[in-house]
């Protein structure tokens, strides 16, 4: 196989601007690009069991041979994770191992391990640098850029936390080869998004190279995440704290974070899958508004059930709240204003757009529909 060279994009934020690196065993390059970077020499890695048991003997390994002393945390798996009591224990490690400001804190995993070790970067100290070294597809096209970071709260989804930009994004698109079925599927949720979102060309790439990636193919694997960064990064640039239309970012997420709280942060719904579930509810929402034609929805129906992935709420396990009872939880939104829930729903694939004014019996109905599907 040809080796793909790793590409840079760069998230471009003033002095707080990073690059964002994809390619095949990038992470093999930490030491030399960390000490590039001016690095001081000392990194503290955060990270979970799995994902050590896989990845992180190389990285200490690569690190050492650089020169660099590191210490690594490591955490249990899952969503459950990104909470106060793990938060807690890794900043009161980070202390323990004297991590000061220049220091360095590297996230190693997937979106969890992201949100937790990059807030708990940005509250040492009053901000500590961290490097993002996603692991999963998800934390690759996805959470390891844009500075949102964060824990749950038995109020609501992420509802605790900050903008915190990482130094550096290292996405080894290797670390994917180990990824469970499902949690790659889960993170395709995410990859279908942009497409959904503001790039209908993507989507129709996807609904062809669709299996390819399921394949892992690395070419196909390579243009997915780099094209997903490059929206994100276009996405963050302009409205880096979710003023305006980074919200776009949020499509299908009122719903899904309704649905993981709805099912407590369990393995009964991993965040991917509710953000494709999202999805399609909110061009259901739209095509019944006439915001867009019914066959959008029918579409994407059509191409989830292709790639595998959950659709609908009727494929989610369990009870769940009735439609009222969803509607509570999304009223914990981060988006809400004045009470009124913001939602992202579209003029067709390729054209979200943010709506403060979405009628809600309409979207009361639809999840009624959804609901009675599963009985
Ligand atoms: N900050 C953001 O902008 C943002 C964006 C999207 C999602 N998120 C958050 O990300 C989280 C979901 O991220 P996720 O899907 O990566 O979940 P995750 O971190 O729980 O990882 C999913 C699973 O994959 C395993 N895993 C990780 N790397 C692996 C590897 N290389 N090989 C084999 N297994 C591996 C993990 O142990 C876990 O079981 C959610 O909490 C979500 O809210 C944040
Ligand atoms: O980066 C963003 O902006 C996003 O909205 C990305 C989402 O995929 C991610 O799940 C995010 O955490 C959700 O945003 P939140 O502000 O509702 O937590
Ligand atoms: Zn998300």
């Amino acid at each position: 196989m040809t080796p793909i060279p790793p590409e840079r994009l760069t998230v471009s934020l003033g002095s707080r601007s990073y690059d964002i690196l994809i390619g095949r065993d990038v992470i093999r390059d930490t030491g030399r690009i960390l000490k590039d970077m001016g690095a001081r020499a000392r990194v503290a890695i955060v990270t979970e069991r799995r994902v050590a048991d896989l990845r992180l003997g190389g990285l200490l390994r690569v690190l050492e041979e650089a020169g660099f002393t590191v210490s690594a945390l490591v955490l249990e798996p899952g969503e459950g994770t990104k909470d106060w009591k793990n938060l807690t224990r890794t900043v009161d490690w980070l202390l323990s191992q004297k991590i000061e400001r220049d220091d360095l804190v590297i996230a190693l995993g997937g979106g969890v391990i992201g949100d937790l070790a990059g807030f708990a970067a940005a509250i040492l100290r009053r901000g500590v640098g961290v490097v993002q070294i996603p692991t999963t597809l998800l934390s690759q096209v996805d959470s390891s850029v844009g500075g949102k970071t964060g824990i749950n709260s038995h109020f609501g989804k992420n509802l605790i936390g900050a903008f915190h930009q990482p130094r550096l994004v290292l996405a080894d698109t290797a670390l994917l080869d180990s990824l469970t079925d499902r949690d790659f599927r889960a993170g395709y949720g995410e990859v279908v998004k942009y497409g959904l979102l503001g790039d209908a060309g993507f989507f129709a790439w996807l609904e062809q190279n669709g299996p390819a990636l399921l394949a892992r193919e690395p070419a196909a694997l390579a243009y997915a995440v780099r094209r997903s960064c490059e929206m994100k990064a276009e996405i963050v640039a302009r409205d880096e704290e979710e003023r305006g239309d980074r919200a776009l970012l949020n499509l299908g997420h009122t719903f899904c974070h309704a649905l993981e709280a709805a099912t407590g942060y369990s393995d009964r719904l991993l965040h991917g899958e509710g953000v494709a579930i999202g999805c399609l509810l909110a061009f259901d929402v739209s095509a019944r508004s006439g915001l867009c034609a019914q066959e959008e929805p029918s579409r994407i129906a059509a191409h989830f059930a292709q790639m595998g992935l959950k659709t609908r709420l009727a494929d989610i396990p369990g009870d769940l709240p009735d439609a009222e009872g969803l509607m509570r939880l999304m009223a914990q939104d981060k988006k809400v204003q004045d009470g009124r829930i913001t939602f992202i729903l579209a003029h067709g694939i390729g054209e979200a757009f943010v709506s403060r004014n979405a009628d809600l019996e309409t979207v009361k109905a639809v999840l009624s529909e959804a609901l009675e599907a599963r009985a």
